[in-house]
């Protein structure tokens, strides 16, 4: 069994479709609790963990970094260690908010990351609190993740269209979006790879083909069927508390080299949540 950290947010959600795992929601454990980790993963004796729970909430992360701090760098800096010492392999979710957005060419795995804003800086102590803990482990980096439940930019774009006849997108950020349904995939398929001696490391997933959010609004407004118009803007004519990075791509040919896991198009995983919101 693989022991999931996370239940009801949106990598979670699909994890738990999938099957095959116990997923833990913060019921059953409290991220902010050092020991909590380890007593849950004694209770449970998995054969994997998986991480999919974390602090999200990138514009409030801004005046919370302490918060977002423990839940996305300390916690998981904990898991790490209880897992090293159980020699059990964990699989962490990381961001490209961990990248300064800086060029058009997408990020390396070996790129140095350089975060914009606060999540994204807790974001990444994460990642070196888990390497840290020295046990085997996958840091897997996604970017703009949506499904058919949670908080994502797909439900928040409808919600915006049922009352409004045009929306402002930016039209100078770009990335990936990526079906929380395919991350699922990616994550439990590399847990089973580190169970059978994969060395692991740190790897991207995004899906393809690449679109700034204004495309991507543009694609969900055309799939659900709204005829709802949007103004392109520049970040400079959208600001929010923390500043997004205007490069979002990832590099993710190492993912399907080393573990064959394909690149996603995202307008395929799109037209599913779509369907499964009744559009
Ligand atoms: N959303 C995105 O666009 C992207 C997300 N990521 C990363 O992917 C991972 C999963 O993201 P996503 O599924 O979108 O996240 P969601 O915001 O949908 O879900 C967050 C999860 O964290 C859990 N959680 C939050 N606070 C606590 C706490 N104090 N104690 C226990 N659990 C807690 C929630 O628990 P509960 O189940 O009880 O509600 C929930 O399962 C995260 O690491 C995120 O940083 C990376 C790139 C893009
Ligand atoms: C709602 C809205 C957002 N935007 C912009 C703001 C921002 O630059 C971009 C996306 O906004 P959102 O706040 O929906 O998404 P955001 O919370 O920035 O999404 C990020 O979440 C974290 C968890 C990640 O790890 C990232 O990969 C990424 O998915 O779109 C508009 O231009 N118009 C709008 O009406």
């Amino acid at each position: 069994m693989i022991l999931v950290f996370g239940h009801s947010g949106q990598v979670a959600t699909e994890l738990r479709r999938v099957g095959g795992v116990t997923a833990l929601g913060r019921d059953a454990f409290d991220l902010r609790d050092p020991h909590s980790a380890a007593r849950a993963i004694d209770a449970h004796d998995p054969l994997a963990v998986i991480n999919a729970a974390a602090w999200t909430a990138v514009d409030a992360a801004e005046t919370a970094e302490s918060d977002a701090l423990v839940l996305n760098a300390e916690a998981p800096g904990a898991l790490g260690r209880a897992c090293a010492a159980r020699d059990i392999p964990l699989v962490h979710v990381s961001t490209d908010y961990v990248f300064d957005g800086t060029g058009t060419t997408p990020w390396h795995e070996d790129d140095a990351p350089a975060p914009l804003g606060a999540y994204g800086r807790t974001k990444l102590a994460g990642e070196h609190a888990v390497r840290a803990a020295g046990g085997p482990h996958v840091i897997l980096r996604t970017s703009w993740v949506f499904s058919a439940h949670g908080s994502n930019f797909v439900r928040t774009m409808l919600r915006l269209s049922d009352t409004r006849d045009r929306v402002s997108v930016v039209a100078d950020q770009v990335g990936g979006p990526t079906p929380a349904a395919d991350v699922a995939g990616a994550l439990l398929h590399m847990a089973q790879a580190l169970r059978d001696g994969h060395r692991g490391g740190t790897y991207h997933l995004a899906g393809a083909p690449h679109v700034s959010w204004a495309g991507f609004a543009r694609e969900i407004f055309d799939a659900a069927g709204r005829d709802t118009l949007i103004d392109e803007v520049t970040t400079a004519r959208y600001p929010t508390p923390a500043p997004r990075p205007l490069n979002s791509r990832l590099d993710c040919a190492a993912i399907m080299r080393d573990f064959k896991i394909p690149v996603p198009d995202w307008r395929a995983g799109l037209r599913t949540v779509l369907k499964e919101l009744g559009h």
